[in-house]
């Protein structure tokens, strides 16, 4: 039998509804509507389109979006000041800096330099340790996004393996953390794991975010696992036609379908998410600002 397809993309929408509701409630019951700022740095063409869309659907959701598009050239300085000026803007109750930035910027600095409150991305080192120890933190968006479909699939994750295949500061460390939360037993494998076939065949939840196509085939998938693929990287295709490309995961997905319960397809799997939280957490932040109640359904 072949896998559950999760639907990222449906899914998605249903969050940014979520969203738009709790921020239509915020306006009609307060008068405040939540301010998301977007800091992009140079003219790297992925990180454009993310950040348009970004954008785009912080205005659907009825929040205002402060867009700053800085040339590549841009200081250290001047984007430390920049982030100051959005710390101290009252309109401002989420700030997001899209990454990667150019070489000549030291991206920790600058993350580090964002207020925690207004940290959307949840990479401060301060809601970094938060969600360490277990407290109220901001959630980097895609672990969220993750959290949010299987908790959706499964109902309750309590006492199940998760295998958590990645180590990134962004992904796989925070993924865990959250699994953990959920009462998973958790474990983080990596490229220097020993037998990473059998660790990810003793899954019930494997996470994928490894940044490497296709590395992971149907058989190191356990019968009916959940298969979550973080992965989203260009290859080659020549069937398309001369110099085209497709996107895969980090799952070989037409042999991992034939064997999990159920596997987010890349396209339309945890990438839409991403997005869907980080307006999830710019509803949170807005709310924690104004010492109101979070929105049910849209935290960890
Ligand atoms: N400051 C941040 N920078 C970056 C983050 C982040 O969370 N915060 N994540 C990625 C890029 N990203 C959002 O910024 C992002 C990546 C992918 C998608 C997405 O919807 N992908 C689609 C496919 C898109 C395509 O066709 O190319 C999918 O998987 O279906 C959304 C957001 C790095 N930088």
């Amino acid at each position: 039998m072949t896998a559950e397809i999760i639907d990222g993309k449906a899914f998605s929408e249903t969050v940014r509804g979520k969203v738009a509701e709790g921020v239509a409630a915020l306006k009609e019951t307060h008068g405040i509507t939540p301010g998301l700022a977007v800091v992009l740095v140079g003219e790297d063409p992925a990180s454009q389109v993310y950040v348009r869309n970004k954008g785009k659907q912080t205005v659907e959701c009825g929040m205002q979006s402060f867009e700053h598009k800085l040339d590549a050239a841009t200081s250290e300085v001047d984007l430390l000041a920049l982030v100051e000026q959005l710390n101290a803007d009252p309109a401002v109750h989420g700030i997001l800096v899209q990454l990667p930035l150019p070489d000549h910027i030291d991206a920790d600095k600058v993350i580090n330099a964002i207020a925690p409150a207004k940290d959307v991305d949840g990479f401060h080192i301060l809601n970094v340790g938060l969600l360490g120890t277990g407290q109220k933190s901001m959630v980097p968006c895609t672990p969220l996004g993750c959290l949010m479909m299987l908790r959706d699939h499964h109902g309750s994750l309590s006492g199940l393996n998760a295998v958590v295949v990645g180590r990134s500061n962004i992904v796989g460390k925070p993924m865990a953390q959250l699994l953990l939360g959920d009462s998973c037993t958790v474990t983080i494998a990596h490229s220097r794991t020993k037998d990473l076939a059998g660790v990810c065949r003793s899954a019930d939840i494997l996470v994928a975010a490894v940044g490497r196509p296709q590395m992971i085939p149907g058989d190191w998938v356990k019968p009916g696992a959940t298969v979550i693929d973080v992965g989203i990287n260009r290859i080659p295709a020549p069937e398309k036609g001369e110099g085209k490309t497709r996107l895969v995961g980090d799952v070989d997905f037409e042999t991992a379908k034939e064997t999990a319960g159920a596997i987010t397809p890349v396209p339309g799997g945890v990438g839409p998410m991403t997005i869907a939280c980080l307006l999830a957490n710019t509803l949170t932040a807005c709310c924690r600002a104004n010492g109101l109640p979070e929105p049910e359904g849209l935290t960890a």
